[in-house]
């Protein structure tokens, strides 16, 4: 498996993250194995791959909270460690979920975390928790106690703490974690306003069709390895496209897609999936047509990222969680 192009969608400005080489190994484990990540400023990048793929480790040599067994780290065109104090103050992050006090409120939280911060100022703690809380909407539940809010609500006051100073580069490992949909829900589109406000945001994810719906660039990691990265549109653009023909003649169907060419070729009550490969998709109508097969539908499906994923490992891809 070779990993694909890296594309450089971030025009003028340095990527948010660049690593070159970058390996992490635990006695004779490699949980990360030579990784050339790329994240271009302003994306939204799903970090994406299976549970014990290696993204977390990753994220926390990003964020100096381990070191790299060996590999460069550049994080918002600074080489990291070297320029790490200054740059990482541009940098929100959440990593493991911060320790929240269950009888305080939102507010009273953000201020205990905020003047635990040595580099906050607390002349101006007030307007920014606040302004923190107003961006993950949660000014209007500030005064509530913490043990009292929903999931979604208390993963959102933790992106709020990430947010307590202008951030260019939030990272945020399994944000969704443990959420309901409702509380995933919110978080996601948190993020999608995040991002529309300029801020570059990597996202670790084991949920294919959550990174699918959010990101605009996407990394696979499995077992180590980076296995592709780049647009989330031009990864499922290479990925084989599957199309259905509804009919009542499956097997007829079947038949002629089998001759044409297709592979995968899947019968089910009333129609028929199959991948298409290099076969020139107009041919495939008139060519059952032209055999008496009734053709009463006929679609393209767009591949899911687990269709990505697939093709790349030839495994399929946990879900569970
Ligand atoms: N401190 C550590 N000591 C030894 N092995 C570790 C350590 N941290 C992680 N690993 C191992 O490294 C591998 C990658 O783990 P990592 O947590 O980075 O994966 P992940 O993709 O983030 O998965 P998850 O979603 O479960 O957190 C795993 O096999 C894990 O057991």
């Amino acid at each position: 498996m070779t990993a694909a192009p890296v594309r450089d969608g971030g025009g003028d400005l340095p990527a948010a993250v660049r690593t070159r080489g970058l390996t992490k190994r635990f006695r004779q484990q490699t949980a990360v194995g030579g990784i050339d990540l790329e994240v271009p400023s302003g994306a939204v990048y799903g970090f994406l791959g299976p549970n014990g793929s290696g993204k977390t480790t990753t994220i926390r040599m990003l964020l100096g909270l381990i070191s790299a067994t060996s590999g460069s780290i550049e994080v918002l065109g600074e080489a990291m460690p070297g320029g790490a104090s200054r740059t990482l103050r541009r940098v929100g992050a959440l990593v493991e979920g911060p320790a929240f006090h269950p009888y305080l409120s939102g507010r009273a939280n953000l201020g205990r975390l905020d003047a635990a911060d040595p580099h906050s100022d607390a002349r101006t703690a007030p307007a920014r928790i606040d302004a923190a809380l107003d961006r993950v909407g949660l000014l209007p539940a500030a005064t509530k106690r913490y043990r009292a809010y929903s999931l979604g609500m208390r993963q959102r006051l933790a992106i709020a703490n990430a947010l307590l100073v202008p951030r260019d580069l939030l990272v945020l490992d399994e944000p969704t974690n443990g959420l309901d949909p409702q509380g995933t829900r919110e978080v996601r589109h948190l993020i999608e306003e995040l991002a529309a406000d300029g801020t570059t945001v990597l996202v670790s994810s084991h949920l294919l069709s959550e990174v699918d719906q959010m990101c605009t660039h996407v990394g696979v990691m499995f077992e180590g390895k980076l296995l592709t990265q780049g647009l989330l549109s031009d990864l499922h653009a290479t990925t084989a496209q599957t199309v259905r023909v509804d009919t009542d003649r499956t097997e007829d169907a079947a038949a002629v897609l089998r001759t044409l060419g297709l592979t995968d070729v899947r019968l089910r009550d009333d129609h028929v999936t199959a991948l298409l490969g290099e076969v020139a998709i107009e041919k495939v109508v008139p060519e059952l047509v032209n055999d008496g097969v009734p053709v009463l539908g006929f679609a393209v499906l767009r591949p899911s990222l687990e269709d990505v994923f697939v093709s790349l490992t030839g495994e399929g891809f946990d879900v569970s969680g």
